[in-house]
């Protein structure tokens, strides 16, 4: 009789292996997308291991390395017959989710990785030391990204992905009742600003950016048909001369790349811009104000520690409202996005 041989249990448990050595848990992860493992196998459930090497043009090696992470992680699952996306990989298939995943791995893969490793001197010095890691002298890893064309692409890609997500949000939950004119801060590719435009036949929408920014801004207001209503602007958001005639400004995935005196700046400028009655909104991954999550939260915030602008996080909504009340506004109300993949929220007030 064969003695079945069964896996020793292990004295470390799955779960802090897969924090300890989690940086090669995203590296298979990365693989499987770039490599279109996942794709391979959402298009035909139960693929032969020598079909898969052969598709993915893998040696024998590379695709047990491959398959021996995918599956251990539970990303894959192993049949009879073949390999499966895991139940959940193939939710985020159907679901509508997968160039949002592909796009986070490549911001992660291609534009956090190399700052990271100064994560924890980055907490040291209180300030985003990550940064010296990107080519440049500009003053944020938005300013660097803009003068490296490949990377500028990547981000953008990421960017936008996740702003049309996050769009889908803005619009089910925010309340532009009352605005017409909107001023988008740092408003990136010009994703929201399409996107409320869209949705609001009546709203016309300013977007500021920095340079290089602006160009890929118009390009895509262009190709949508609306530069008769989107109108892309070049500046710095801090410099403080706001363009007028807003009835709100807009400020999103924005107050989570600076610490809480620049925000206050930022608010500031806005409140200085703004009529009386006039609103700002904030659209952001929040933390809960006891900051013990949500997981996403928590994990997006080494980025803006330790890269993006002079250090944030992705901060609760307390802080938001607070730094809000402290620069003048006053009706500060916030609202959950309760549907969303994403933990986002929105926090308005008026002037
Ligand atoms: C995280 S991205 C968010 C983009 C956009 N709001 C969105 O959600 O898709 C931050 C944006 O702020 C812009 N930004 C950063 N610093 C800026 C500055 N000083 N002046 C103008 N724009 C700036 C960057 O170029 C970048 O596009």
């Amino acid at each position: 009789m064969t003695e079945v041989q069964t896996q020793p249990e292990s004295v470390v448990p799955d779960a802090l292996t897969t924090v300890l050595l989690g940086h090669n848990a995203f590296q298979f992860t990365r693989a499987g997308v770039e490599l279109g493992l996942f794709d391979l196998l959402e298009r035909n459930p139960g693929t032969p291991r020598e079909r898969i090497g052969t598709e993915l043009g893998l040696a024998e090696r590379s695709l047990d390395i491959l398959l021996l992470g995918v599956t251990s992680l539970r990303l894959v699952e192993r049949t009879e017959e073949g390999y499966s996306n895991a139940k959940s990989i193939s939710d985020l298939f159907t679901g509508g989710h997968w160039e949002l995943v592909k796009a986070v791995i490549g911001f992660e893969a291609y534009v956090t990785y190399p700052g990271l490793v100064d994560f924890t001197e980055s907490l040291r010095a209180n300030s985003n030391i990550g940064l010296r890691r990107y080519p440049g002298d500009g003053a944020t890893v938005y300013h660097r990204l803009s003068q490296d064309p490949e990377l500028l692409k990547v981000f953008y890609h990421f960017m936008g992905t996740w702003s049309a997500v996050a769009s889908k949000h803005l619009i089910k939950y925010g309340d532009f009742s009352s605005s017409r004119r909107i001023l988008d801060v740092g408003g990136g590719d010009a994703t929201m600003a399409i996107a409320v435009a869209s949705a609001h036949p009546e709203v016309e929408v300013t977007v500021l950016e920095i340079p290089k920014v602006v160009d890929l801004a118009r390009k895509r207001v262009e190709e949508a048909g609306l530069s008769d209503r989107v109108k892309v602007v070049e500046g710095d958001i801090f410099a403080g001369d706001y363009p007028e005639g807003h009835d709100t400004v807009m400020f999103v995935h924005q107050l989570q790349i600076w610490p809480q005196d620049r925000i206050r700046v930022l608010l500031g400028h806005a409140h200085a811009v703004l009529p009386e009655g006039g609103r700002v909104m904030i659209l952001n991954s929040m933390s809960e104000d006891n900051y013990d999550g949500p997981l996403m939260a928590a994990l997006a915030s080494p980025f803006f520690a330790a890269v993006a602008g002079e250090g944030g996080m992705l901060y609760s909504w307390e802080g938001y409202e607070k730094s809000l009340k402290e620069v003048g506004f006053d009706q500060v109300r916030r609202t959950r996005c309760t549907e969303a993949i994403t933990p986002h929220g929105i926090v308005t007030a008026v002037k």
